[in-house]
């Protein structure tokens, strides 16, 4: 088993933000779904992203890396069609993977089977199931476990949809749907959580030319026969991660952090506005966000619509005054770990006071937390959330199974040493 120590350090300095997992995955289907060749600019391959790399490539797409200092630059040549080349596509752990690309492999007639790791192998793919009853398109899987057999080909037509077991379905038709001869409609049936993930959707396939009509989230209006354009694609900073460094500044000194786009349509830039109500303090300079040694005290937050941020918030509340009620967290459950009973478990035992209820959390602060030795459940942002946990602790922190953070922040520790951290692996 793998693990790292942590002495309890304050920490400051300056950080350089990874590019968005989300609009990561998003820009290299986009542009192995185009004809012709995209530039991918700003790339980190963690392992979720290596997923979809090695899953796009089995559709028949050439990919070229270049490194650019920290990142790389990616070369996609796509050949606007899906040219299968490999039906066995492993997508690791990664949920995006999976239901980003079960709709892909739909667009073709011959048979795909999807192998995943760990956890992935029993999250929910009910809602698809359901539709390819509904359409006629077969699928075979292990007692509703991943592997999973799909064989398309998938037609336009109009895909009902709940809005509150994964946003991620909605994305997997929004990439096929508007290739397919004939126009289509997605009508979502229930509330729809997490919109910031479809509004990434729709905002990077406009810029692959795609065009979908949003009906105010309701329903969402596909075009047939559209095409996707090759262009050149920037990827900006991870709200997501930046959440870790922000909540890092408020319980330690001065951290600033860099490469974030002050106008992102992440979702998980709620965060600055979450932690500015629990009195933390967060300024702009230039195109910097920095955050600083604060008193901050509990709140109530609904994380229904950002639920990534919820193992860091939990972490920042367990250390500020008075109670916080973390509502609406239920999907919290079918993440990497049950990210309530996770974070509340591993929080404890470090000298927390949080409760877990079936949809949400309540914590009540403390002025400083214990230490010990805690597990990560294989999820990198529990293992993210319990290393910033440590910088308010007064003795070592020991997190069992860290390296999972490589699931989507491969440095996340070479950053956290960068900034004074101290930690022995
Ligand atoms: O579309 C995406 O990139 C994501 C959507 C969210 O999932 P849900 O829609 O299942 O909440 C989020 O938790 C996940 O980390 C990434
Ligand atoms: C839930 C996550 O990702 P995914 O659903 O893609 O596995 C995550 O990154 O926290």
């Amino acid at each position: 088993m793998n693990s790292i120590k942590i002495i309890p350090r304050k920490l400051k300095g300056v950080v350089d933000i990874p590019p968005s997992k989300s609009i990561s995955h998003r820009a290299i289907i986009c542009a192995g779904l185009s004809e012709g060749k995209s530039i991918i600019e700003n790339m980190i391959f963690s392992d979720d992203i290596s997923a979809t790399i090695e899953g796009i490539k089995s559709f028949g797409v050439d990919l070229e890396f270049k490194k650019a200092k920290e990142t790389y630059d990616v070369l996609v040549n796509g050949k606007g069609k899906v040219d299968l080349i490999n039906d066995i596509i492993d997508c690791r752990e990664s949920g995006s993977t999976l239901r980003f690309l079960i709709p892909i492999a739909l667009m073709q007639n011959k048979e795909v089977t999807f192998v995943g790791r760990g956890k992935l192998c029993e999250r929910p793919l009910d809602v698809y199931y359901k539709l390819f009853k509904q359409k006629g398109i077969e699928f075979r899987n292990e007692n509703g476990r991943l592997p999973l057999k799909v064989k398309g080909p998938i037609m336009s037509g109009t895909y009902e949809v709940e809005g509150n077991i994964s946003s991620q379905f909605i994305t997997g038709l929004l990439f096929v749907l508007p290739l397919l001869d004939g126009d289509s409609k997605i009508i979502i049936t229930t509330n729809l959580e997490s919109k910031g993930y479809v509004d990434l959707t729709l905002d990077v396939l406009k810029s692959f030319g795609i065009e979908i009509v949003n009906d105010n989230y309701r329903q969402f209006l596909i075009k047939g026969n559209q095409r996707y354009k090759a262009t050149h694609f920037k990827v900006e900073g991870d709200y997501s991660q930046a959440a870790f460094w922000l909540t890092a500044g408020v319980l330690g000194e001065e951290v600033v952090c860099r490469n974030l786009n002050l106008n992102s349509l992440q979702g998980d830039r709620v965060i600055i506005d979450i932690i500015k109500a629990m009195g933390g303090n967060i300024t702009i300079e230039g195109q910097s966000l920095i955050s600083n040694t604060s008193n901050s005290k509990g709140i109530v937050v609904d994380v229904s619509q950002c639920p990534d941020l919820t193992p860091i918030i939990t972490v920042l509340a367990a250390l500020s005054n008075g109670t916080t009620r973390i509502v609406n967290a239920r999907r919290l459950r079918i993440k990497e770990s049950d990210r309530l009973k996770a974070i509340a478990t591993e929080l404890n035992k470090l000298g927390a006071e949080v409760l877990e209820f079936e949809d949400g959390l309540v914590i009540n602060g403390k002025e400083m937390l214990d230490g010990g030795v805690v597990d990560s459940w294989n999820d990198h942002r529990i293992a993210m959330a319990l290393a910033i946990a440590s910088i308010r602790c007064k003795k070592p922190v020991i997190i069992q199974n860290y390296d999972c953070v490589k699931k989507s922040y491969p440095n996340f520790f070479e950053h956290f040493k960068e900034l004074g951290g101290e930690v022995y692996e």
